[in-house]
Formats: structure tokens, sequence, C-alpha cells
């Protein structure tokens, strides 16, 4: 059973035994609320029987009955709680586990995933599905199995008390659980599609969120609204029409449902005309049969909940089996040498993008790595700070395969300064103090000065402690790229990987950023993507790639000589400039 609930909800072991538990107190406490009624047919019965027949002298004990409700008022008070502390607290604590687990996969899935479903859709499984769940659990999944419980024991009791009228009440339930079967179906369908249309909605606000500038500077603001307008419709259209094909079809099992108690009057009256029943028996069926409808409504109730969230909890399940990026936290190289042998890797099954890459980046040197557009240069890049896992070869930095470390331990050995820089809307200081956290303002500003930042940050309003607005909206390109640099020279991590930008940059800004450069690669391991003439030449070594393999390698002078893909690059460019 345990095991069950952990596979089927995707829960720990100890959140599937605290709704084991939830469960077990829910039927208690729902039969210790019959308590009570039988107690008191026990008490009608006893009495009516005297009024009946008179010759009965036996007058029942007040006393007992007394006694009897305190006692049973005790019992329910106690199961109340247990139910309350099982089926509420225990299920919330489970639920924040499953959000910070939810969160810890997250840290630990490897880029790739992060490009195929988009933070929207991230958050909302974590925030959005955990808080669904956690209603799901707290409770719809403890009343169903108690409702079907409770109905079962007390349908049995009937049975042997009167059978007939017993199939009076209860020929009514496979008849609503049928016709509600049939709407299952069609609902899972409803959920699923109307899951996916909310999800491309939100996709598509975040999308429009992301590009605000573009979608701005393209003036298209209203082809956005206008598709955003159109998906809104939609999604509003087919859960109308969802609704209210399952509105229907829910409405007529509870139809059916309400037939038992004519059934009940009609049966019982003709029973009792015949003299086969007992007037308190008459009357014992008409109670209970006004009463016991409700609980199975609730359970068809949430069952149908349980159908809707089955998606999510598949969802989860999904995020669950992720591969994820684990590795060691403690961690020597004996140089910072890194070597790809063999690699190979693809983004997509079916499209290799890197194939059979080897080549060493030596610590101290500048290795660069050049080629056409698309030919995997940023790739190579990125998976030399294991942003993916490579699908074959090694990885390695100081001869340690790097798939062996933690992503987080590994970082720290990096300084990233690529293009697309994030900057956050606080000072220009705690943009900077982001290399190292502990940094203090005079060390920010050194590396400022280092990186050629100095200049442009004193001209600002509040000098460091100007905000930069949202992604650094306020400042240049080349100056967001100086201030990436100043964050790296305050990291001063031993190896730097560098995207140079494409975009032209005016003659102050590019000197500036050169000056910058040089002084953050000093000593350091370099992987550089590089773009400019300047670049490529003064570098170590060249690495050039094309189409995802390896087409050159070697000093930039032994290229230029040699006649190849890196000699006639030269060529082109100098004949562009
Ligand atoms: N996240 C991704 N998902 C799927 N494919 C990708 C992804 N990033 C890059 N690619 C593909 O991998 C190939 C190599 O891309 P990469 O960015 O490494 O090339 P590059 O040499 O750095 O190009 P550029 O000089 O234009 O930046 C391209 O075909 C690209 O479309």
């Amino acid at each position: 059973m345990l095991k069950y609930f952990q596979k089927k909800y995707a829960m720990s072991e100890k959140g599937a035994r605290d709704l084991f538990y939830a469960i077990l107190w829910t039927i208690l406490m729902q039969l210790s609320f019959m308590a009570p009624v039988i107690l008191g047919f026990k008490f009608l019965e006893e009495n009516i029987q005297t009024i009946f027949n008179p010759a009965n002298t036996s007058k029942p004990s007040i006393a007992y009955y007394v006694v009897m409700s305190v006692v049973l008022f005790l019992v329910m008070l106690a199961v109340s709680y247990f139910q309350y502390d099982s089926a509420y607290t225990k299920i919330y604590e489970e639920s924040a586990k499953r959000r910070i687990s939810l969160a810890e996969t997250l840290r630990k899935l490897p880029m790739a995933f992060f490009g195929k479903s988009d933070i929207a859709d991230l958050s909302a499984t974590i925030m959005e599905d955990a808080t669904q769940i956690e209603m799901l659990f707290s409770h719809a999944v403890p009343q169903i199995y108690a409702a079907v419980t409770t109905i079962f024991i007390m349908g049995t009791m009937m049975f042997f008390y009167n059978w007939q009228l017993s199939l009076a009440v209860f020929w009514v339930v496979p008849v609503a659980v049928l016709v509600f079967l049939l709407s299952k179906k069609f609902q899972d369908e409803m959920h699923q599609d109307l899951y996916n249309v909310k999800r491309e909605i939100s996709d598509t606000i975040q999308e429009g969120l992301d590009a605000a500038q573009e979608i701005k500077s393209y003036n298209r603001e209203g082809t956005f609204s206008k598709s955003l307008n159109q998906d809104l419709d939609d999604f509003e259209k087919k859960m109308i029409r969802g609704e209210l094909l399952a509105g229907a079809l829910i409405n007529l099992s509870y139809v059916f449902l309400r037939l038992g108690l004519p059934s009940v009057i009609l049966y019982g009256a003709y029973l009792l005309s015949t003299s086969a029943i007992s007037v308190f028996t008459y009357l014992v069926f008409l109670v209970v049969t006004a009463r016991i409808y409700n609980p199975i409504m609730d359970a068809m109730n949430n069952f149908a909940l349980l159908l809707y969230l089955n998606i999510r909890i598949e969802r989860m399940k999904e995020m669950d089996k992720m591969p994820r990026q684990d590795g060691k936290t403690k961690f020597s190289p004996k140089n910072y040498d890194i070597e790809f042998k063999n690699v190979d890797f693809s983004y997509q099954d079916g499209v290799q993008t890197l194939n059979r890459v080897s080549f060493i980046a030596k610590q101290n040197d500048v290795t660069a790595l050049v080629g056409p557009s698309g030919g995997g240069k940023s790739t190579i890049a990125k998976l030399s700070a294991r942003f993916w896992d490579i699908d074959r070869g090694v990885i390695t930095l100081g001869g340690v395969d790097i798939s062996k470390i933690d992503p987080e331990t590994l970082l720290n050995y990096y300084s990233i300064v690529f293009q697309d820089v994030t900057l956050f809307n606080s000072s220009v200081m705690e943009n900077i103090r982001l290399g190292k956290k502990d940094a203090t303002d005079e060390e920010v500003m050194r590396a400022a000065q280092l990186a050629q930042c100095d200049d442009f940050i004193k001209k600002m309003p509040n000098g460091y402690d100007t905000l930069i607005g949202e992604n650094g909206e306020k400042l240049s390109g080349g100056e967001r790229q100086r201030i990436s640099i100043a964050r790296a020279i305050l990291k001063d991590a031993p190896i730097i990987l560098l995207d140079e930008a494409t975009a032209s940059l005016d003659a102050e800004n590019e000197s500036k950023i050169q000056s910058a450069f040089s002084v953050l690669v000093k000593n350091k391991t370099v992987l550089i993507i590089a773009h400019r003439m300047r670049t490529v030449l003064g570098a170590d070594k060249i690495v050039v790639v094309k189409d995802g393999v390896i087409a050159e390698t070697g000093k930039p002078m032994e290229l230029k000589a040699r006649p190849g893909l890196f000699s006639s690059m030269l060529k082109a460019q100098y004949q562009n400039q």
C-alpha cells in the first residue's frame, strides 16, 4: 500500500506513510461520527417499544445513555484531533518538502532542461501544482478512501439488518458511478487539453515579457496582443464548453443518486403495508437514506479533482526522472589545463552538434576558438564548465573528469564573460560584488578600475550606489560587458571563458575592453570565442571549429602560413576591412 502511494502520487516514503495514517484517521472519524446516530436509534427503539407495547415495562436506563454520550463525545474529539493532525499538519509538511525537493531538483538539472521547459512553466510546477496537490492530499484523497470504506461498512451492516430495503437504498449507486465513470474519459481529455492551453498562454506571456524590448522596437505590440487575446478567447470557449458538458454528466449521476430516497419511501411503504418490516425499521432507513448520499457525492467530487490533478502529478514525476548533475564537492586539480578527448555532444537526439572533439587549453595560455557561425564554439566553451553533460568522450580539468564534479563546485574555478551579461536591478556596487560575495567596497572599486569601469561609474548620478535598472538597461553594451569583466576580475578564478563581443563597439569602448581583458586573462587558462583579428593573432593557440568538428589546431602564425580554413578566414577578414 505504501509503495503504491509512493509511486502513484510521487511521494516520499514518509509522505506515503502519513497519507496512510490520514486515511485511517479519516475512516475512524467518520465511523465515530456515526456512533451517536446508532446510539440514538438504540434509545428510540427501546422507547418506541414501550409506546407500542405497554406490556413491556422495562425502562431504558437514562444514565447509561448519558454516560455513553459523554464517552462518545470525548472519543469524537480525540479522533478529530488526530485526523486533523495527520491530514493537515503532516500533509502540509510533505508538501513543503516536495517544494524544496523540486527546487533542489531544478538546481541539479542540466542547462539542457531549461532550454526545453521555460522558467514560467517550472515556477508554475513548483508553486501552483504543489499547492493544488497539497489540497488534494489534505482533503480529497483521505476523504475518498474514507468515504468508500465507511459506506462499505455501513452498507454491510444495513444489508444484515434488512437486505430488501438496502437494495432500494443502494441500487442507485452503481448506476450513478457508471454515469460518472463515463464522464471520466471525457473529463481526462478536457483537462489535459485545458492544461496544455493554459501552459501555452503562460509561455506566450512570459515570452512577451522577455522580448518586450524587441516587440516594442519592431512595433509588434498589436500583433502580440492580438494573438494573446485569441489564445485567451480559445481557452475561455474550451473551458465553458468543457465545464458545461462535464457538469451535465456529473449532475446526471447526482440525479440518479437522488432517486434512492423515493425508492426507499415507496418500497418501504409497500413492505410496511405487508407487515414485512416494522415502523421502526422504516424510520431507520428513511433517516439513513436521507444522509448516506452526501458522502458518496463528496467522494465523487473529490475523485473528479483527483483526475484533474493526475496530470500535475505526472509532471512532477517527469521532473523527478530527469537526469541530475551530481558529483563530488571536494576537488583538487593538479593544474588548470582543460582537455577534451573525443567528445560527442548533441542538444537533441539525432542532431549531433559536436563530433569527436579533442584539444587541450593549457594553463597560462590563451586558446582561441574560431570558425564559422553555428560551428559549435559556444557549445565547446559551455561544455568545458559542465553546462550540459556530454554523450561520449571525456572532458578533464587538471586531469579530473568534470562529469564527476558537482557543477557548483566546478563553477568556482571559472569566470564566465559572455555577451548575454545578466545584470540585476540593484546598485553598480552590488552588481560587481556578485563576483565575490564577501568583497569589500575597496576591492569592488579596484576591480572596477582594472575593468575600465571607473570613469563611467563616476559619471553616474550616485556613483557606485546608482541603481542600474532592470537588466542594466541604463548601460551601453560596452559598459555592460566591462561590468561583467569587473565581476570576473573580482572573482579571480583560474579559468576564464570569454565570448568576445560581436557587435561593433566604438573605438573608445573597444580599446577599453581590450585593456580590461588583458588584466583579466593574466596567468589564467583562457578559452576565448574570438571574432577579432587582434585577439586571434595574439592567442597562444588556435582551435578552428567547423560543423562540430575540429578542422585545425596550432599556433596562429603556423596556421596563417598553412593553406586551410584559418588562413582563408584571415584573408576574408582582411579583405572586408
Ligand atoms: N541550446 C541549444 N539547443 C539546441 N541547439 C543549440 C543550442 N545552442 C546551440 N545550438 C545549436 O548548436 C550548433 C552550434 O551552436 P554554437 O552556438 O555552439 O555555435 P557557435 O560556433 O558558437 O556560433 P556563433 O559564432 O554564431 O555564436 C548550432 O547549430 C546551434 O543551432
